[in-house]
């Protein structure tokens, strides 16, 4: 396990793409250690594009980004940020132990088999251990993914719509089991999705983006009880978060600074 947990500035961070598309501009936010924060938004508007900013994947054209004072691919390269993107790139000559365990091997801690195992069973791919990328489905690549951005217990972890491709029951079951793990560690959570029920129940704060550029149009806290429990997702405090989500999601567009 890492060391301690590491809180997340982002500062006039800038982005345009080749084309001149404007994904991010001016983007300000400050993320707290420990926390878990979900970022929604119109398709397009930049979440993927902050997301691999903040892991260091790209480079800003301006601002910049600090997890733990400290550049964003340095932090990667030791290891302390994990990544589950949409498109799961596992290695495909190996298993989805395998792959998993290589995370573990690249941030340079000790090999675990039996947390690798754990949490393959807590992704639900217990009996598919040994199991080669291809022959698992999209989803089950999807939670290999999952598994291999846990294992290594990271002071920062990105999840870009992680479980696009799981089945509902899956996801529900997913929802439930994993966030007291990466929460019980400390870790940093920035997740994208787009749903807002997601939102409510994973997060303990909800950011809702513009369409592009990406800018915060509303800052949500969700303080809701942990664990979360079934039936939860039913109450009002629940419900009145979810609306208030959907209502700046759905302000127009000229509402945005
Ligand atoms: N590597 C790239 N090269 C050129 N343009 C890009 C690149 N990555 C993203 N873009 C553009 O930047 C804009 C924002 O894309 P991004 O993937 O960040 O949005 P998003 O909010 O994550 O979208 P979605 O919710 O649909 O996944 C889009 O117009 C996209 O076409």
């Amino acid at each position: 396990m890492q060391d301690s947990s590491a809180g997340i500035s982002c500062r006039a961070l800038t982005k345009t793409w080749p084309g001149g598309v404007h994904a991010v501009a001016g983007f300000d936010a400050d993320f707290a250690a420990g926390q878990t924060t979900a970022l929604i938004g119109p398709s397009g508007c930049g979440k993927s594009t902050l997301l691999r900013l903040v892991a260091g994947l790209d480079l800003p054209d301006g601002g910049q980004v600090r997890i733990n004072g400290l550049d964003p691919a340095h932090q990667r390269r030791r290891g302390a940020i994990s990544i589950a993107f949409q498109d799961p790139s596992l290695l495909p000559w190996l298993s989805a132990a395998q792959n998993v365990a290589l995370a573990q091997k690249l941030a340079r801690q000790h090999a675990d088999p039996g947390k690798v195992a754990h949490l393959l069973r807590l992704v639900g791919l217990e009996g598919f251990a040994a199991t080669r990328p291809a022959a698992l489905s999209g989803g089950m690549r999807q939670r290999a993914a999952i598994a291999r951005a846990l294992v290594t217990a990271p002071q920062v972890l990105l999840l870009d719509e992680p479980f696009g491709a799981v089945d509902e029951l899956t996801r529900r079951q997913l929802a439930q089991d994993l966030p007291p793990l990466w929460q019980a560690q400390g870790t940093t959570a920035l997740l994208v999705t787009h749903s807002l029920a997601e939102a409510v129940w994973l997060a303990d704060r909800i950011l809702v983006l513009s369409p592009r550029p990406a800018r915060i149009i509303a800052d949500i806290a969700v303080p809701l009880p942990r664990p979360r429990r079934p039936g939860l997702a039913d109450s009002p405090a629940f419900r009145r978060i979810e609306a208030e989500a959907r209502a700046a999601l759905s302000a127009p567009a000229s509402a945005c600074p």
